[in-house]
């Protein structure tokens, strides 16, 4: 997938925070293969230098995001400093409204697009999954948008799938990409099979048991899922309809001999 003129590899992302261990992350990454793996500068910069060039080593495109940011200054500050540590342009932009359930801070995200797009960051918003902020998002700058799927860490999957689901019919050409709240592979397989572009997720990988086999599961999950989205999945039906309903006719559109 191409995103902001850069060609990705993959459709699953990764997020670093919270594995056990160095290690146990860089198996993550090595059986998922993520097209991109997502580096909190705030929160987890008490390793400095030695985590983030350990991410970087990993030779995986990585996206700076500003999570634990709660207001515009804090967020766009972020961003510049992340932006020489990195040498990229693209951020993930985080701000937090609500401690409770972390839910992203609407108007805060808009003016910070606004500012950061302007400044030439390629700007990739985590929202709620309101139609009406996608547009304002759009206007401002952002041509890639971060859905919820769920609260950060809840693991519930897609909590609101009329919602997603009217803002991919919406949008339909605007890459989205749902962040947080996956739990396990069959949300980031049905996340794909409503057409969603990708599917980040952290927590379900780091705290799982095995955390590389999860990554491994979860790459899998949204390769299946895109393809499924691809082949043209049928409609669900409320009444059953017979699979051959006439007795000789193999073929949907074959005469009766
Ligand atoms: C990793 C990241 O960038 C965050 O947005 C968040 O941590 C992802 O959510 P989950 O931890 O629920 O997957």
């Amino acid at each position: 997938m191409r995103l902001y003129d850069v060609e990705l590899t993959s459709r699953f992302w990764l997020g670093t925070a919270g594995y056990p261990s160095p290690q146990l992350l860089l198996d993550a990454v090595q059986a998922a293969r993520p097209g991109l793996i997502t580096c909190s500068l705030r929160r987890q910069g008490q390793g400095g230098n030695d985590f983030w060039g350990f991410l970087q080593a990993l030779g995986t495109p990585l996206l700076p995001n500003t999570a634990g940011c709660r207001t515009v200054d804090e967020a766009v500050n972020l961003a510049f400093m992340a932006r020489e540590l990195f040498a990229t342009n693209w951020l993930k932009l985080e701000i937090t409204g609500d401690d409770y359930n972390l839910q992203p801070d609407p108007f805060a995200l808009v003016d910070a697009t606004r500012e950061l797009s302007r400044e030439g960051f390629q700007v990739f918003p985590y929202m709620t999954n309101d139609l009406v902020l996608a547009k304002k998002l759009l206007d401002a700058g952002a041509q890639v948008l971060m859905p919820w799927g769920a609260p950060i860490g809840s693991g519930q999957g897609l909590s609101d799938l009329n919602g997603l689901k009217a803002l991919r019919q919406r949008l339909p050409k605007v890459p989205m990409v749902i962040d947080a709240g996956i739990g396990r592979p069959s949300h980031a397989c049905q996340t794909m099979e409503l057409g969603f572009d990708a599917v980040l997720a952290n927590t379900a990988v780091a705290k799982a048991a095995r955390p590389a086999a999860m990554a491994g599961a979860m790459a899998r999950a949204v390769d299946a899922g895109r393809a499924a989205f691809l082949a043209g999945p049928i409609s669900a039906r409320e009444l059953a309809q017979a699979s051959t309903p006439v007795v000789g006719t193999p073929f949907w559109h074959q005469e009766p001999q």
